[in-house]
C-alpha cells in the first residue's frame, strides 16, 4: 500500500504532534489572544520575595481514584467537521512503534502502519481527543463499509478501510456517529465528579381500627395507634470522600417506612433515617430531565460534618382512638400514612483546594504536586497522564496546611473539546490561587502560557480572575534556560513576574510554593474581613419548602375541565393529600370526605361553575361521579366514585 492520507476532522485546525512537551508547540489559532489585557490580579502579582516560610515537603495526600484503563476511551465522532487532521502528516504511528504499550491506547496501527512518513514521535494519545472522518484531500468520498448483516463495520477508501472494530473495539458506530450515551468520557471521568441520585423519604405508617376489649370493661372505646412516621432523608458531609464515585453503583436512596400502629393505643414505630454522604465540595441540584438544562442549586455542601435535612419523612395516619369526638365515641375510621417526598437530584462536585494547579499536558504539573505534597500522582512523558485531579496537601512550618489540586492539561481548544476539553476545570472555581506551570523546553513557551489563560477565560471570566503565578518548570534543561530571558521578558511587559524552576530538581519549588501560600493567606484575609456580612445558610431549607408544601390548606385548591368538557379537575396540594391519606376501607372515610368536599367549597364552586348530573369529577387520584341531590346542595352532591381509585 502506497502512502495513504487517512483524515480525520476535528472541531479546529489542529497538528496533532505538537502536543508532545518535547515537539514543537503548535503555532496559535486565529483566535485572537490579548496578551496586552492586564487583570487586576496581574497587576498584583508584581511578585516579589519569595516568603521565608518552610514547606515540609511530604505532608498529607489524597489521590483521589485509579485511573481508568487506558483502553477505557472511545472516540466520540462528530458530524459536519469544521477542519481537518492528517494522520499521516502527525507523526503518530512511527511514536507508536518506538512507545511500548501504546498499542493499548491506539488501536489501528495494524492498518495504517504503511501511511506513516516516519518521521518522527508526536508524544500524541489520539484516542483522547475528537476525530471523525472527512473526506479532504481527495475528491473521492470515503465510503461505508456494510457487512452482511447491513451493519456498518468500517470507513475509508478502496484499501484504505478502517474497520471500525479495530478502530475501538468496544464503540457502537452509527455510521460516523458514536451513539449519544456513548459521546464523551469513560464512566469512571465521568462519574468522578458527576452524579444523579432519587431520593424518597418514608412513608408515614398507617393508623388502624381497634377497641378496648377488656373483660369487665364492656365498652373500652376506641384504641387504634397512630402509624409512625417516615425516615428522613439526611445528606451529610463526609470528609472521607473524595469523588462522587460511589454513586455510580448505588443510585436509589429510600428511607424506610413508618411502622403500622396497634391496638392498646400504640404507635408504630419510626421509619429509618438514611444519611446520603457526600464529599465536601458538593453543589446539589434539583435534577430536570435530560435536556441539558441545569436546575435549581438547592445545596453547596463544603465543610466536613455538615449536614442538611434534604426530605422529611411522611406523618404517621391516624389511628382511630384520635378520631374519638363527643358526638362520635366510636369512630371506626383510621388514615393511611402520608406518602414521602420523592425526588431526582444532580450532584457535582466541584474540588475545595486552595491552589489549583493549571497548565498545558505534559508541563510537569503533577511532577511539581509530588514535590511539594505527599501526593503520588502518576507521572509520565506524554500528555494527558492525569485524567482526573489529584490533591495533595502542603504542610508549611506553624500549623498551616494548604490544598493544592492538580489537574489535567489543558488544551489550546479545549473550550471545543479539545483534550479533556473544560471537563475539570470547575474543580478551580473554589480555588484561591492558581498556579500555572509552563513547559520550559517547549519552543514558543510564551504561547502555551497564552493559550492556557485563554482557556480559563472561555470558561469563566472569574476563572480568569483568580489571582495566579507563573512557574516555568524544567530549567534543568537546555531548551528551557534558552527560552527563559525572552519568556521572563514578555510576561514581565504583561506585568507579571514568573518564577523559574525545575520541578524534577526540586530546585525553585519552595519559592513558587510559599509565594502561592501567601496569596492564599492573602485571599483568607480578605474573606474573612468580607465575612460578617454573609448571612448563615439554612441548610434544612428543602425540607422546609417540602413541609411547607404538606401543610397547605384543604381549601385553597383550583377547578378546571378537560378539552372534552366533560370531567371537571380539582387540584390543590392539601386536597391531594387529604385523599391520599384516607383509608377507603373504613365506611366513615366516605362520609368524612363528602364533608370535607362540602366544608371546604368545593361543592359550591363546582355548582356554580355549572356541574351537570353525570360529569365526571377529578379530585386527585379520585375519580367521582356528579349526582344533583333533590335540593341540589348539600354534601350528598358528589355521591359516588366510579369503583375504585384511579391511580
Ligand atoms: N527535565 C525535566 N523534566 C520534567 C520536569 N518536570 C517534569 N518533567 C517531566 O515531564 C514529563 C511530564 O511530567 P508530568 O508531571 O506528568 O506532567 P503533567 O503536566 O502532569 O502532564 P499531564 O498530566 O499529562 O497533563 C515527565 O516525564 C516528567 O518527568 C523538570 O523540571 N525537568
Ligand atoms: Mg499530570
Amino acid at each position: 500500500m502506497g502512502c495513504t492520507t487517512i483524515t480525520f476532522g476535528v472541531a479546529l485546525s489542529f497538528n496533532p504532534s505538537s502536543l508532545a512537551a518535547n515537539k514543537p508547540f503548535p503555532k496559535r489559532s486565529n483566535v485572537p489572544i490579548n496578551p496586552k489585557k492586564k487583570t487586576s490580579q496581574n497587576r498584583k502579582l508584581k511578585l516579589k520575595k519569595a516568603p521565608a516560610l518552610s514547606v515540609h515537603e511530604g505532608g498529607e495526600a489524597t489521590t483521589y481514584t485509579c485511573l481508568p484503563p487506558k483502553d477505557d476511551f472511545y472516540l466520540p465522532v462528530q458530524k459536519n467537521p469544521i477542519a481537518e487532521v492528517k494522520l499521516s502528516e502527525s507523526n503518530l504511528l512511527e511514536h507508536l512503534k518506538n512507545e511500548k504499550g501504546s498499542e493499548e491506547r491506539l488501536n489501528f496501527e495494524a492498518e495504517s502502519e504503511e501511511e506513516s512518513d516516519g518521521s518522527g514521535s508526536s508524544g500524541f494519545d489520539y484516542d483522547r481527543f475528537e476525530l471523525y472522518e472527512v473526506g479532504s484531500d481527495s475528491d473521492e468520498e470515503s465510503e461505508d463499509y456494510v457487512d452482511e448483516d447491513g451493519a456498518i463495520v468500517g470507513f475509508g477508501r478502496g484499501e484504505d478501510y478502517l474497520s471500525y472494530e479495530n478502530f475501538n473495539g468496544d464503540d457502537v458506530f452509527d455510521g460516523c456517529e458514536v451513539k449519544e450515551k456513548e459521546k464523551g468520557l469513560p464512566a469512571v471521568m465521568r462519574c468522578f465528579d458527576r452524579a444523579k441520585i432519587f431520593i424518597k423519604a418514608g412513608d408515614g405508617g398507617n393508623g388502624v381500627v381497634a377497641f378496648r376489649r377488656e373483660k369487665f370493661v364492656p365498652l373500652g372505646g376506641p384504641s387504634g395507634g397512630d402509624g409512625g412516621k417516615g425516615g428522613n432523608v439526611y445528606v451529610e458531609v463526609d470528609g472521607s470522600m473524595n469523588s462522587l464515585l460511589p454513586f455510580r453503583k448505588s443510585v436509589h436512596f429510600r428511607a424506610g417506612k413508618g411502622g403500622n400502629g396497634h391496638g392498646r393505643n400504640m404507635i408504630g414505630p419510626r421509619g429509618e433515617d438514611v444519611v446520603v454522604k457526600v464529599p465536601p465540595g458538593t453543589v446539589i441540584r434539583e435534577a430536570v430531565g435530560n435536556g441539558g438544562l441545569q436546575g435549581n442549586v438547592l445545596l453547596e455542601l463544603l465543610h466536613p460534618g455538615q449536614r442538611a435535612l434534604l426530605l422529611p419523612g411522611g406523618r404517621g395516619g391516624r389511628g382511630n382512638a384520635s378520631f374519638k369526638t363527643g358526638m362520635n365515641k366510636a369512630p371506626k375510621i383510621a388514615e393511611n400514612g402520608e406518602e414521602g417526598h420523592e425526588m431526582w437530584l444532580e450532584l457535582e462536585l466541584k474540588l475545595v483546594a486552595d491552589v489549583g494547579i493549571v497548565g498545558a499536558p505534559n508541563a510537569g504539573k503533577s511532577t511539581y504536586l509530588s514535590v511539594i505534597s505527599a501526593a503520588k500522582p502518576e507521572i509520565a512523558n506524554y500528555p494527558f497522564t492525569t485524567l482526573l485531579p489529584n490533591l495533595g496537601v502542603v504542610s508549611f512550618d506553624y500549623d498551616a496546611t494548604m490544598v493544592v489540586a492538580d489537574l489535567p492539561g489543558l488544551l489550546e481548544g479545549a473550550h471545543r473539546g479539545f483534550g479533556l476539553g473544560h471537563e475539570f476545570l470547575r474543580h478551580t472555581e473554589r480555588c484561591s490561587v492558581l498556579v500555572h506551570v509552563v513547559d520550559g523546553s517547549s519552543p514558543q513557551p510564551e504561547y502555551e502560557f497564552d493559550a492556557v489563560r485563554l482557556e480559563l477565560e472561555m470558561f469563566s471570566p472569574e476563572l480568569a480572575e483568580k489571582p495566579f503565578l507563573v512557574a516555568f518548570n524544567k530549567m534543568d534543561l537546555p531548551e528551557a534556560q534558552a527560552n527563559w530571558i525572552s519568556f521572563r521578558d514578555k510576561l514581565l511587559s504583561q506585568g507579571i513576574e514568573p518564577f523559574c524552576m525545575s520541578a524534577v530538581k526540586r530546585e525553585g519549588t519552595h519559592e513558587v510554593i510559599c509565594a502561592a501560600h501567601r496569596l492564599v493567606q492573602e485571599v483568607r484575609d480578605a474573606r474573612r474581613e468580607g465575612a460578617s456580612a454573609i448571612f448563615p445558610v439554612n441548610l434544612n431549607h428543602v425540607a422546609d419548602m417540602v413541609q411547607k408544601q404538606r401543610t397547605a390548606p384543604i381549601n385553597e385548591f383550583e377547578i378546571s375541565r378537560d378539552r372534552t368538557g366533560e370531567a371537571w379537575h380539582v387540584t390543590g396540594a392539601g386536597l391531594e393529600r387529604f385523599i391520599q391519606m384516607t383509608n377507603w376501607r373504613y365506611i366513615d372515610s366516605d362520609r368524612r370526605f363528602q364533608h370535607v368536599l362540602e366544608a371546604c367549597g368545593v361543592n359550591k364552586s363546582l355548582i356554580k361553575l355549572g356541574v351537570k348530573e353525570g360529569d365526571t369529577v377529578i379530585v386527585g387520584d379520585m375519580e367521582l361521579v356528579w349526582h344533583d341531590a333533590p335540593e341540589n346542595s348539600g354534601p350528598t352532591s358528589v355521591r359516588k366514585w366510579t369503583g375504585d381509585t384511579v391511580r
